[in-house]
């Protein structure tokens, strides 16, 4: 296998397509309520419509989540509300329909696909489908040692490649990203610190299940270490995801590029998502352009990410839970910004309105003679 560049992403990553923006643009001026009048829902449509490459907008009718799953050494450190080592019991309760995402996900009529890449339990538990792709149990405590090696992170990368080309090619026509991790938040947080140049301090937010003052400070030091490793590999993503990220992230990263090389649009959950998109934008800045931020979690790492990418979070409800749920509710929007884009009747023209073609009377004219 030849060895992996990810500079090829930057010439394989296309922008969405500029002029059938301007034609999305100029359909909604001859629709029958005026362009804005629709809010987020108009720029939404366009969006989609370049992204698709298709006017008027075709509507998104195989949307799928896909959720990256692993655990983190980090946790060991009590920087989350949960135990360490306990995301692989997160991925059998979405499994088994009970987490938020899989009410949502069924009401929504929406599949939810589970990549297993470092869940820190015996494979044997889970579907074959789930856990073919995992490269390590755990991935490695970052603040005194690197996450993965870095085979392993390739391995990760590289499958996170292979998940976007499958879903590209069954006909996926939307994903909504999103993670299942123990400790994930933190690790979130020492990429977004390290590549926005900013202080643990900026980035630690009360993760999962809200932690005490107490787990914050240990979550904010673990950060602060791992920021100490992470810094002599900031030009080199590959290394960074090996030194401070982990499989899950490796994985995330590389489906996102894909993604974008495949012209599928994705919808970014929360806060893991937005730190793998960031380091995806390090190695093609195109690419950004083919994903929305679906909401604000509320966790400073990902207003942070975001606004680095200049993505504006659609929705602020506050459902912090993760898991894909807070992104897959700006699904029902994205498919009515595309029925209004395509659905709307337009205008009608003006030669087929009533009749308006008399002159308006100028001074001449009152002066002329009346008509005989
Ligand atoms: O994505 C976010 O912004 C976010 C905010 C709060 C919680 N989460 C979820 O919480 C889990 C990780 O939390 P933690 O505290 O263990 O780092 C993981 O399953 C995330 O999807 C995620
Ligand atoms: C309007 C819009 C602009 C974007 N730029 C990158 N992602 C985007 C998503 C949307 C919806």
């Amino acid at each position: 296998m030849s060895s992996l560049n990810l500079d090829d992403f930057t010439d394989l990553i296309e922008r969405p397509d500029g002029g059938i923006r301007r034609d999305a643009e100029a359909r909604r001026e001859r629709q029958i309520v005026p362009p804005g009048s629709l809010g987020r829902l108009d720029e939404l449509g366009e969006w989609l419509a370049a992204a698709q490459s298709a006017v008027p907008v075709r509507p998104v009718e195989r949307p799928r989540v896909v959720l990256f799953a692993g655990d983190h050494g980090i946790a060991e450190l009590g920087v989350s509300a949960r135990p360490a080592g306990g995301a692989g019991e997160l991925v059998r309760e979405v499994l088994e329909g009970g987490r938020p995402v899989s009410v949502l996900a069924r009401r929504l009529g929406v599949p939810v696909r589970i990549v297993d890449m470092a869940l820190d339990c015996a494979p044997e538990g889970l579907p074959e489908d789930v856990v073919r792709h995992r490269v390590r149990r755990g991935s490695g405590r970052i603040d005194i040692e690197d996450a993965l090696t870095p085979e392993e992170a390739e391995a990760a990368f590289r499958a996170g490649v292979a998940v976007a080309d499958e879903e590209a090619d069954s006909g996926t026509d939307l994903v909504v990203l999103g993670d299942v991790s123990v400790g994930g938040t933190t690790v979130a947080g020492v990429l977004v610190a390290a590549l926005c140049g900013v202080d643990a301090s900026v980035v630690t937010g009360r993760g999962g299940l809200a932690i005490d003052d107490l787990a914050w400070m240990r979550k904010c030091a673990a950060i602060r270490d791992a920021l100490r490793r992470a810094r002599p590999v900031l030009g080199d993503q590959l290394q960074l995801l090996a030194a401070v990220g982990g499989a899950d992230f490796a994985a995330m990263t590389g489906f996102l590029l894909q993604s974008a090389v495949r012209k599928l649009p994705v919808v970014l959950d929360g806060v893991v998502a937005a730190a793998c998109a960031l380091v995806g934008q390090r190695v093609a800045f195109r690419a950004p352009d083919w994903w929305l931020a679906a909401h604000d979690s509320g966790e400073p790492g990902q207003a942070k990410a975001l606004d680095r990418m200049a993505l504006e979070p659609l929705l602020t409800h506050g459902v912090t839970v993760g898991e894909g749920a807070g992104g897959l509710l700006a699904l029902p929007l994205v498919q009515a910004a595309a029925a209004l884009a395509a659905e709307l009747p337009e205008k009608p023209k003006e030669s087929e309105g009533p009749e308006v073609t008399e002159e308006p009377a100028g001074p001449e004219a009152s002066e002329a003679p009346a008509e005989r």
